[in-house]
Order: structure tokens, then sequence, then C-alpha cells
């Protein structure tokens, strides 16, 4: 079966948006690697379906990684959706339905978009952690690394606090990191280096997709880590290998992420016929 695509990214972060809202659309592991394959397919670091809504909100998103693997939220995507759903309804604000929970996507002027990704939670099993460890010093042993910061902005987060993030081996250790088992549903792993109150400079190791040129859950994650430590303040410019995102934590313990999103081209891609409708 033949369906349109757009791909979209957000400071090079790149992803394939499906709309499965009026013909349902559910793919497989292999379809998904097939689709992310950058010689063979079109090429991502996470692939989007859209979905109907089903609890109130603007649209439902599933995100898959590059690895094929599903996983619960996607900052950069989402911010991506947003605009669609943005310039799609003309309202001022959209609720995107995820599997981390609901999200909120604004248009924050300047053709950047504002995400409210919620609140950062900080338990061991909410993040999810292996066992009952103090999340604020995740006992990693990996080179000569700080312990991290473990948290979960709808998706698993260990942040690094290091002196120099380009000094950082991220393929290596990330890759590592990943697997720890520590993490029984693996983890994304940030790399932080505090360069003043309220600027941090970040390189990302993505779960089930590797060195990326940015991670919105990721940027947020490193706010959240370099705030509670006291290093920054609750509002700073994360510095990613793809460019600057705003993120702010908010007196209400709400999560924002504002930045730059952009639609690459569109296509049209032939589908296997095992990617079977999913009832709506
Ligand atoms: N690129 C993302 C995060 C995508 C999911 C992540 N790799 C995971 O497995 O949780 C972002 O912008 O947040």
């Amino acid at each position: 079966m033949e369906r349109s695509f757009r791909k979209m990214h957000g400071l090079g972060n790149d992803f394939v948006v499906l709309d499965g809202r009026r013909e349902a659309l559910s793919l497989d592991t292999a379809t998904v690697r097939a689709l992310g394959d950058r010689r063979t397919g079109i090429g991502f670091d996470q692939l989007v379906i859209l979905e109907r809504p089903r609890d109130g909100g603007h649209v439902r998103a599933r995100f898959y990684n590059q690895d094929g693997g599903e996983v619960a939220t996607c900052g950069n995507a989402s911010r991506c959706i947003g605009r669609l759903l943005l310039d799609e309804t003309g309202e001022r604000s959209v609720t995107i339905e995820t599997g981390g929970g609901p999200v909120v996507a604004s248009d924050a002027g300047e053709a950047l978009v504002t995400i409210d990704m919620g609140r950062p939670r900080f338990a061991w099993n909410e993040i999810p952690l292996a066992r009952d460890v103090d999340t604020r010093s995740l006992p990693l042993q990996v080179g000569n690394l700080p312990p991290a910061f473990g948290v979960s902005v709808g998706n698993p987060h260990a942040v690094f606090i290091v002196p120099d993030a380009a000094q950082i081996d991220v393929a290596h250790l990330g890759s590592q990191l990943e697997h720890d088992p520590l993490f029984p549903e693996r983890a994304n792993i940030e790399f932080a280096q505090v360069l003043s109150s309220d600027r941090v400079r970040m390189r990302v190791w993505e779960r089930g997709a590797g060195i990326t040129r940015a991670c919105g859950s990721g940027a947020c994650a490193t706010l959240v880590a370099t705030a509670s430590r006291g290093l920054t303040g609750r509002r700073a410019t994360i510095e990613l290998d793809g460019g600057d995102l705003i993120i702010e934590w908010t007196k209400q313990d709400r999560v924002l992420m504002t930045g730059p999103v952009a639609t690459a081209f569109s296509g049209t891609v032939q589908l296997p016929d095992t990617a079977a409708a999913r009832a709506a």
C-alpha cells in the first residue's frame, strides 16, 4: 500500500511522520527499521504515526526509534507534530496524546514551537531503574564519569555533568550505558557541560537511535539535572550539536521546551501489505 509521509526535523533530530488518522496504520519492527535505513529507506531518528485522539486531545502520536522499538515520547517530534496541528486547526495550542501522557504544543512566534512536557519524575521505579537507589546519584561504573542524575520526562534519562563535553567519547560510553543493567528499559544518555548559570552544552546518545544532533527530552532532563544540583537556574539555553533549545522548569513543576522545527520534504512510500490497519 502506498502512503504519503512528511520528513521533518527539530535541530536535525529527524522524523518521518505518517498520518494514520483516516486510514489506520500499524507497522512491525522490521518495517520501521527498513524505513529508517539511511541508505535503503527514507532515514530518520524516530518515526511517528498519528492516530485519532482517544482522551480529548487533538491527536494521538506513537513514536518508534530507528531500531524499531516503540517509545512513550519524543520531545522534538512532539514540537514538529505540534506545528502541523497548530497550522491545521488554527488554534493557539494543541494537545498531543503520547504514551508518556498528554503534551501541549503552542506557537512561540518566530517559527518556534513550545512543548509542555509535563512533570519530571525522580522515583527509581518511575524512571525506571532496576532497583531502589539514589536517583540523583546513579551508581554507574563506566570510565571516569561522575555519578549521573536519573530522571524521566516521559522517557528514561541519565545525565552526566562533565567538565568538557567535547572530550567525551559519546558513541563508546553511550552505547555501553544505554544497556546498563540498572536500566530495565534501557536509557537515553546525556553528557552536559555547564557553561554558565543559563547555558549548558549537551551531547547525547539516544536509546534506540545512537548519537543524534538533538534530543528534546534529553535537553529537558539536562536542565532538570543542572538546576536540581544548583549549577544553573531553572531556565537555560541547551546547546546541542544541531543548535539551541530553551528549556524552562516552571514553579508549577512543568518542563517547557522551545525551539525551531522544519519540514525537509514530503513524498510517498510503499509499505508492505503486512502494514495492517489498526482499529481506530
Ligand atoms: N529524539 C527524542 C527522543 C526520542 C526517544 C528516545 N530515543 C527514547 O528512546 O526514549 C526527543 O527529542 O525527545
